[in-house]
């Protein structure tokens, strides 16, 4: 289970802070989806809880254990917002094994089959995918790490509806491992497979 407890961002330059006083609870297999318009918040939410920002005041707990960002760097795996962009391996091997190359090529086949990418041969270019294969892609390269809580910035954004909706499935079919926490400012499909969902405006967060 993850826990927020009163989590506030508030950097010296801003006048207000970015997140005031967040509290948010999420258990295993939930899908979670918090939605907001540009500049509620929800990136920088993310951020703190992928441990790349570190939070102003507040608490962050998964179970009864609480974190800091070292920790939550190992417990969150996050998806950026056209994470096709920051690709750099040659071939889905690479890119997959980017950072761990002692990762064996059956956990590399299980990520890609957990995204239904199993059939694809391992020298394939990631630019050679099409744009909902090459977001599946980015949910293995986390993946693969075997992280507790997924958190996608944006994850349908840019595709048609088509691809939003196989993506969908697959996210909700995620649930049965991971917790799954996504941020969005047009949720479209992921309205209906989400377990929890809230709202985020000017950095104020609350259950709808
Ligand atoms: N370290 C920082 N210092 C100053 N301002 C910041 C900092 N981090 C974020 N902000 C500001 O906080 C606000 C929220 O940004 P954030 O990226 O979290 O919003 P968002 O909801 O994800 O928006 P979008 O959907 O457009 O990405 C923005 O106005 C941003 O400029």
């Amino acid at each position: 289970m993850l826990y927020l407890k009163n989590v506030v961002y508030h950097p010296p330059a801003t006048p207000q802070p970015i997140l005031k006083g967040i509290n948010l609870e999420l258990a295993p297999q939930e899908l979670g989806l918090i939605i907001g318009p540009s500049g509620s918040g929800k990136t920088t939410l993310l951020e703190i809880l992928a441990g790349l920002a570190e939070k102003t005041r507040g608490e962050i707990f998964w179970r009864d254990q609480e974190l800091n960002s070292l920790d939550l760097q190992e417990l969150g795996g996050l998806v950026f917002q056209f994470p096709e962009r920051h690709f750099c391996g040659k071939t889905l091997l690479e890119e997959l094994r980017l950072g761990h190359p002692e990762i064996g090529v059956e956990r590399i086949k299980q990520a890609l089959s957990e995204v239904s990418l199993d059939h694809l041969p391992l020298n394939t270019s990631p630019h050679d995918l099409s744009g909902g294969q090459q977001r599946r892609l980015s949910l293995a390269v986390q993946l693969i790490r075997q992280p507790n809580l997924l958190l996608l910035d944006e994850p349908t954004a840019g595709l048609d509806w088509s691809m939003r909706r196989q993506l969908s499935k697959l996210l909700e079919s995620l649930k049965k491992h991971w917790s799954l926490l996504i941020v969005s400012h047009d949720p479209n499909e992921l309205f209906n497979i989400a377990d929890r969902r809230w709202k985020i405006n000017q950095g104020e967060l609350e259950t709808i």
